[in-house]
C-alpha cells in the first residue's frame, strides 16, 4: 500500500466500534514513516480522531501530528449544513423552487420548470439527504486537496462514519451529480433568458465569466465520484471484528460496495485474540465464537475474495502516536 509516490486514497469503514478510527490513524502513521506525507480526514460526524491521536484537531483546519517521519496531518470534516443551504442559494439566487418557478413563469418559462421534474429545490435546501452536507464537506475537501498548498500529500486517509451512514454517502456522489447539474442546466438557461430580455429591452448585461458555487460544488462533487469509481486511486478497506453480527454486516457493505463499482480488495479482522496454550473458560469461549465468525468470512461468496488481514485485539486501549505506531507496525504489513 505504500508503494509508489502517485497520490493514492484509502477510505476506512464498517460497523460502529469495530475500531475503524483506529485502523485509519494506525494507518495514517504507517505511511508518513514510510515517506509518505499523508493527511487522514474523519468524515464521521461523530469524531474520535482527536481520542485516537490524543490531540485536538476539531478547529476544522488540518493539524499537524507530531512523533512520524514525514508529515502527518489530521482533520476533523465539521459539516456544515446552513453553508451549503447559503451554497445552493446563493446559486439559485436566493429564492428556492418557489422564486424561481415564479420567476420563470413571469417570464414565460414555466413549462421549463416543470420539464425539471422530480426536482425539489426547496426540499433539497431544507431538508439535505442525510449525507448530503458530508458529501458537500467531502467535496470540499478534494478541491482543497487539488490546491498547490496540498499537492504534497501522496497518501489520503478517510475514516468514514458507521456502515449505514457509508452507504448513504456513495450513493450521493451520483444523486448530487444529476441534481446539481439540473440547477446548473436550470441556472443556465436563466441567465441566458434574462440576457436576452435584458437585451431586448435595452440594458446591458453582464458576462459573469467565473464559476459560481454551484458550478464549483458540482466540479468537486463529480471528482469525489469518480474517486470512488477508480481502482488505480482508491481503495476501501472494510474494517470489521470476529463476531457474527459484524461479520454479517461487513458483507452487506461489501455487497453494496460491489454494486456501486467501489474497488474494494481487503478485510481488515480487528480484535483477534491472540495465540495463547492455556484459554481460561472466557477465552476458550470467546475464541470459539470468534471461529465461527471467521467461518462465516471463509464462506461468504463476496468476504471470502477480499484478502483477509488480521488485526490482533491489544491489552491496552490504542491512544497516542506511539500506540497507533505500535498497531500500524503490527496490522498494516
Ligand atoms: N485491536 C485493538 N485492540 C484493542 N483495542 C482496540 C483495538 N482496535 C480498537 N480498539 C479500541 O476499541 C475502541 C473503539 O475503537 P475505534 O474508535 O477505533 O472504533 P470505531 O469503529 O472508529 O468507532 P466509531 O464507530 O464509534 O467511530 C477504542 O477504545 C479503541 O482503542
Amino acid at each position: 500500500m505504500a508503494l509508489g509516490n502517485k497520490r493514492k486514497y484509502y477510505m476506512i469503514g464498517g460497523k460502529g466500534g469495530v475500531g475503524k478510527t483506529s485502523c485509519a490513524a494506525s494507518l495514517a502513521v504507517k505511511f508518513a514513516n514510510s515517506g509518505h506525507p499523508t493527511i487522514v480526514i474523519s468524515t464521521d460526524p461523530a469524531h474520535s480522531l482527536s481520542d485516537s491521536f490524543s490531540q485536538d484537531l476539531s478547529g476544522g483546519d488540518p493539524v499537524p501530528v507530531e512523533g512520524v517521519d514525514s508529515p502527518l496531518y489530521a482533520l476533523e470534516i465539521v459539516p456544515d449544513k446552513l453553508k451549503l443551504k447559503e451554497d445552493l442559494q446563493s446559486s439559485t439566487q436566493g429564492g428556492g423552487s418557489a422564486g424561481i418557478k415564479d420567476l420563470m413563469d413571469s417570464m414565460g418559462l414555466g413549462a421549463m420548470f416543470d420539464q425539471l421534474g422530480d426536482l425539489k429545490f426547496e426540499e433539497l435546501m431544507d431538508n439535505p439527504p442525510p449525507g448530503m452536507d458530508e458529501i458537500v464537506a467531502i467535496s470540499k475537501v478534494m478541491g482543497l486537496l487539488e490546491s498547490p498548498s496540498y499537492s504534497m500529500f501522496s497518501r489520503i486517509v478517510f475514516d468514514t462514519a458507521p456502515t449505514g451512514h457509508t452507504l448513504r454517502l456513495l450513493s450521493l456522489p451520483d444523486f448530487m451529480d444529476s441534481s446539481l447539474g439540473k440547477m446548473m442546466k436550470l441556472q443556465k438557461k436563466l441567465a441566458s433568458a434574462s440576457a436576452a430580455i435584458k437585451s431586448v429591452l435595452g440594458k446591458q448585461e453582464k458576462q459573469l465569466d467565473t464559476p459560481d458555487q454551484l458550478e464549483l460544488l458540482w466540479g468537486c462533487t463529480r471528482k469525489v465520484r469518480d474517486l470512488f469509481h477508480d481502482p488505480d486511486a482508491m481503495e476501501f478497506i472494510i474494517v470489521t471484528i470476529p463476531t457474527v453480527m459484524a461479520v454479517s454486516e461487513s458483507a452487506r457493505l461489501c455487497r453494496s460496495l460491489r454494486k456501486e463499482n467501489v474497488p474494494t480488495r481487503r478485510l481488515l479482522l480487528n480484535q483477534v485474540l491472540p495465540p495463547s496454550s492455556s484459554d481460561c473458560k472466557f477465552c476458550a469461549m470467546k475464541r470459539k465464537e470468534q471461529m465461527n465468525a471467521l467461518n462465516l468470512v471463509r464462506n461468504d461468496p463476496e468476504l471470502s475474495r477480499l484478502s483477509l488481514i488480521d488485526a490482533t485485539l491489544f491489552d491496552a486501549e490504542i491512544r497516542g502516536v506511539p500506540a497507533l505506531n505500535f498497531m500500524g507496525n503490527s496490522i498494516w504489513k
